[in-house]
């Protein structure tokens, strides 16, 4: 089976059709008024109503005041939450929805590693792995080093940062995670999705499965 891919970021419908028709697994959608890729809750929803089933829609908060993700969860059909701040356990378990948590690899090893962070996440669905440090806004563009990716952790771990067609095959050889997720790597500019640059990277994720 191949790694999971969600690409992060989506602005529009057009970009919303064309990539959830590209294979993915899941689609990002971002609150967060700092963002390039930022979106009215209008916006979610017309494109949430564009999206074909079977592609879950994840909707991404950095440290969001919880009446606006309340007010978001009300009008958007989201599938999943990501939390990409310096969020507490409480915080992510009060909207009683499914959530991953993100966490800043750079710097970690120093704060006690990833288990004893994940750990106090218990009802987390998974772990989101990104190149930033802790405290820091993550998407970055960066990679970092994929050595770093804790194996064996009893949840899903999904890999970000700096993704690309170029590099997305090297990266899920070497950290052997359950899914990917991609967001600048696949834009022609901050926002807009480039679709040859979708389909090379699904072709770089599918040109890891090992046939037996
Ligand atoms: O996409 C954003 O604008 C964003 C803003 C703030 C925090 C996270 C953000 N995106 C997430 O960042 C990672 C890596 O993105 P990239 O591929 O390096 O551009 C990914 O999880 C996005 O969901």
């Amino acid at each position: 089976m191949r790694c999971r891919v969600k690409v992060c970021g989506i602005t529009s419908v057009t970009d919303a059709a064309m990539v959830g028709a590209s294979g993915v697994d899941a689609l990002g959608l971002v609150f967060y008024p700092k963002s390039k890729r930022n979106l009215s809750i209008a916006q979610a929803v017309e494109i949430c109503r564009a999206m074909p089933p079977f592609v879950t829609v994840v909707g991404l908060f950095l440290d969001a005041d919880a009446d606006f993700v309340r007010a978001v969860l009300a009008a958007v059909p989201l599938d999943i939450l990501q939390f990409h701040g310096s969020e507490t356990p409480e915080y992510c378990r009060q909207f009683s929805r499914p959530y991953m948590k993100a966490v800043g690899m750079k710097g970690l090893a120093e704060a006690g590693g990833f288990a004893a962070y994940a750990d106090c996440f218990p009802d987390a669905q998974g772990f989101l792995v990104d190149s930033h440090a802790p405290g820091a806004a993550g998407g970055t563009g960066e990679t970092f080093d994929w050595t770093q990716v804790p194996q064996d952790y009893p949840k899903p771990i999904i890999l970000a940062g700096g993704l690309t067609a170029e590099n997305v095959a090297e990266a899920i050889r070497t950290s052997r995670v359950y899914a990917v997720d991609v967001s600048s790597g696949v834009e022609s500019a901050p926002g807009v999705k480039d679709a040859a640059k979708v389909q090379a990277f699904m072709t770089g994720v599918e040109s890891t499965v090992v046939c037996s």
